[in-house]
């Protein structure tokens, strides 16, 4: 679904050379669950957002399917992120005057063949909170409604970075639950960026990252539930 090919990352501010990413080759098959993992400034987030345009590449090729990424321009490339990819982030960007309902709305509003927003909102557990405004749901609640406004534009490929990041266990696994769902009931690519190397026994495929390179590329024989993964 995703082919990366020699991807090369410079920053550069004033003399001083940062590679952000170096000589990153690999491939996000349709379907995956795919967790990257790395220490930080390994180069995880300049990954997520090189493949999302967010940034440009210094060097190599980025194809989704058979339309070469690396080539749009910027109007484009927000065309095509608008259409195909959903993020989750750890800052839930909740609008604070909206219900839950309606802040999945405005993700459903989004899409050209959206999902059905009261099915979502059952999905992620939240069917009696429909119309309650973020102060009136807790932190776990608050990013279930995020998960639910990003699939509701319905993407075909999800990342998150650090979905669980200031979450304790339980709301943590509850999300991670919420992603394993998606992949498999709704047969999403889900793409997860973190330090939490337990959340990688979930995965299909376990990238790691050091320095900008991918240092480890690994398959799962048997994937865990989100429930059952090490914690900590
Ligand atoms: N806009 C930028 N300008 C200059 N250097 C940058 C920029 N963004 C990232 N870097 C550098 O690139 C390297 C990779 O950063 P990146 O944010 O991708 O790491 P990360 O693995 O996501 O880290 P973390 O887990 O802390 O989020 C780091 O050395 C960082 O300082």
């Amino acid at each position: 679904m995703i082919t990366m090919t020699d991807v090369g990352k410079v920053y550069k501010s004033g003399e001083v050379e940062t590679h952000a990413l170096r000589h990153v080759s690999v491939t996000i098959e349709e379907g995956e669950f795919v967790v990257i993992l790395g220490p930080s400034g390994s180069g995880k987030s300049t990954l997520l957002n090189v493949i999302s345009g967010l940034d440009s590449v210094s060097s190599g090729t980025i194809y989704f399917r058979d339309k070469e990424l690396t080539r749009l321009s910027t109007d484009q490339m927000t065309v095509f992120r608008r259409e195909h990819l959903g993020f989750i982030f750890q800052q839930y960007n909740l609008l604070q005057n909206l219900t839950a309902y309606e802040n999945v709305q405005i993700g459903a509003d989004i899409g050209s063949a959206p999902l059905d927003v009261d099915e979502l909102l059952g999905k992620v557990g939240l069917r009696e909170a429909r119309d309650k405004y973020p102060h009136q749901l807790s932190g776990g609640e608050q990013l279930r409604v995020s998960v639910a406004r990003s699939l509701a534009k319905n993407p075909d490929i999800i990342f998150c970075d650090e979905p669980t990041g200031s979450l304790d266990e339980a709301n943590s696994k509850k999300v991670l639950r919420l992603l394993q769902e998606l992949n498999e009931d709704y047969k999403k690519t889900v793409v997860v960026i973190t330090h939490n190397t337990g959340i990688s026994e979930m995965a299909d495929k376990v990238i790691k990252m050091n320095s900008g390179e991918i240092t480890d590329l690994r398959h799962n024989a048997v994937k865990k539930d989100a429930q059952d993964i090490r914690w900590g």
